[in-house]
């Protein structure tokens, strides 16, 4: 379906709405599908499909849809670990690209693998040689899988990513380790810290229960030579501290799995652990989880390499929810429209940009609803108040037509359209005057009259840019032949009664202004009236000027407002 700008631009203002409702970028692309057509089999089509799946949505899977995201298995090099192949395969596992191969063992790789038993056997294939790179990515995506599981339940459809968590729970104890050693600096420094705390506050009490007669004895021994006892009393100290040290050390031992000797033995107090112990531990716990992560990896896909297609394919499903979601909330209260022939009516439309709008029905031409006063006219002149709802009346008509050719439901009660190939709307362009002006709207106008199709063309006040008397004899001209063409025309002007007398088969429609509130405001019933010349009463402006200004003003409004009574 072809838009002109304007009308396009209202279409971009329906896509913009249905856009901010959605949470997930993937999500978008969903809308590029649904851009009006003219094609009726494609209209019903859509229909059928929201009429199948919008039913599905229920508000909690909004908050557990925003928890998902793409899941990108990334071929990447590791320079970890080595393959030895044999000198046939060398061609074909460098192929692979996955890491660095040869024929013979070299030094500088945490894990040697092989296909000829020089290191850990493996087969030729990315899965048994980087099992990781499949194994990360869902350990690092656990939250989509678990949304991915809950979208499952609520749908009744159990998800793939059930077994596909329950093992990764394998991985948990290597991972909790991975996370130590990434923090293995301060927790050494933390317990360095408080075993010197703790000799401290010992070698204190140690001082403190040295009495006199205790020193004056050790003078004895001393003399004697008899230092075993001397040596006795001060190695009591000295294992205590040992103790302590042989204590944090199998706690964090037992942390890491691993076993820990760092605190020097020479120097008790202040105990240290010198840097390069750390770093040869940090070396050496990472290669020993390195192996144990390529394991645990190998393992686990092992198992699931058959469901991540599978995955894939729930994850897409997943975003095209998000997309079907957002089409929800937007539409909530909407209804689908009947495709016809011959017309364009609905029963209680609401403005999409209007807060709390008063509903409006409307027709052009043929439709299974009977208004008053009505009889099937394609061309309709759209009379009426100032500000009273004319120019968001062609709006509304727009919306619904475009959302209907979009194939979604559409804001009104009920609603019938006919499949068109075109939609015009030419706005009032309230700041530009002149000839310039004039000859661009013309033109434009024009050449929506020139081809032939299923058009519907919405005029927004035409005669504002010329004077009146030659803007009659115009648009009277053209929309005789829009009617010869067979185009559905809805104009706003306010020269119904000159237009009238030279289109007898047209129809004028008014939306009238009822009077004043109490403060003052125009009370509009937004709802036009059929086949009525809709009065712009001016004299209900005045009256307002008149009640609202005070001295000589509102003497001058008064003597204007008598002459109105
Ligand atoms: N159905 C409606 N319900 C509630 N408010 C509405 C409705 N239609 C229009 N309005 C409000 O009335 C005001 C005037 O609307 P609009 O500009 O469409 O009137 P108009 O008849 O085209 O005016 P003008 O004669 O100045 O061109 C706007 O603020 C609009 O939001």
């Amino acid at each position: 379906m072809k838009l002109n700008s304007e009308a396009r631009a209202i279409y971009k203002s329906i896509r913009e709405e249905i856009k901010k409702r959605i949470q997930l970028r993937e999500s978008l692309d969903y809308l590029d599908k649904f851009e009006p057509t003219n094609d009726k089999n494609e209209i019903l089509r859509r229909q059928a499909y929201f009429k199948e799946n919008l039913p599905k949505i229920t508000p909690e899977l909004k908050e557990i849809l925003a928890e998902i995201k793409s899941i990108r298995f990334k071929k990447d090099f590791l320079h970890d670990r080595l393959l030895v192949v044999d000198e046939s395969e060398i061609e074909k596992a460098q192929a692979l690209g996955v890491c660095e191969v040869s024929t013979e063992p070299l030094e500088g790789h945490d894990l040697i693998l092989s296909t000829i038993g020089i290191g850990i056997d493996v087969e030729l294939s990315i899965s048994e040689i980087a099992p990781e790179l499949y194994i990360m990515p869902l350990w690092e995506n656990r939250k989509t899988l678990k949304a991915l599981v809950q979208i499952g339940n609520l749908l009744g459809k159990k998800s793939v990513a059930e077994p596909i968590l329950e093992k990764l729970k394998e991985l948990e104890e290597v991972m909790k380790r991975r996370e130590l050693l990434e923090h293995l600096d301060e927790m050494i420094a933390k317990e360095e810290k408080k075993l010197n705390e703790k000799i401290a506050e010992k070698l204190e009490k140690f001082s403190l229960t040295l009495t006199g007669k205790e020193l004056l004895e050790f003078l004895k021994e001393l003399r004697e030579g008899n230092y075993d006892t001397i040596f006795k009393h001060f190695s009591e100290i000295e294992s205590e501290i040992l103790e302590e040290i042989n204590e944090v050390e199998k706690q964090l031992s037992e942390k890491l799995n691993f076993t820990v000797e760092l605190f020097s033995r020479e120097n008790l107090y202040p105990v240290e652990v010198p840097p390069e112990s750390i770093e040869a531990l940090r070396r050496e716990l990472e290669r020993e989880l390195k192996v144990e992560m390529y394991l645990k990896s190998r393992e686990i896909l092992a198992e699931i390499k058959h469901l991540i297609p599978k995955l894939k394919d729930e994850i897409s499903k997943a975003y095209e929810l998000e997309f079907l979601r957002a089409v929800k909330e937007f539409t909530e209260g909407f209804t689908f429209p009947e495709l016809i022939e011959g017309g364009i009516a609905f029963i209680n439309g609401g403005h999409l940009f209007i807060k709390n709008p008063q509903p409006v029905s409307y027709v052009v031409g043929e439709a299974p609803v009977k208004f008053d006063n009505v009889n099937g006219e394609r061309v309709v002149i759209l009379t009426g108040a100032n500000s009273g709802g004319k120019t968001s009346l062609l709006e509304l008509i727009s919306q619904i037509v475009i959302l209907t050719h979009m194939g979604f439901p559409v804001n009104a009660e009920k609603t019938w359209v006919e499949v068109l190939d075109e939609l015009f709307f030419f706005k009032r362009k309230r700041s530009i005057y002149g000839a310039g002006a004039f000859e661009t709207a013309l033109k434009s106008f024009v050449r929506a009259l020139t081809n032939d199709g299923r058009k519907l063309i919405l005029i927004d006040e035409f005669e504002a840019i010329t004077e009146p008397g030659a803007a009659v004899k115009i648009i009277a001209e053209l929309l005789k032949i829009a009617y010869e063409k067979g185009f559905y025309v809805i104009i706003v002007s306010h020269l119904g009664e000159d237009l009238k007398k030279e289109l007898p088969f047209a129809r004028v429609d008014g939306i009238e202004a009822q009077g004043l509130d109490e403060n003052l405001n125009l009370i509009v019933d937004r709802q036009p009236k059929f086949g009525v010349l809709g009065k712009s009463t001016p004299e209900l402006i005045v009256e307002k000027l008149y009640r609202t200004k005070r001295g000589k003003e509102k003497e001058i409004f008064e003597r204007v407002w008598r002459a109105f009574t």
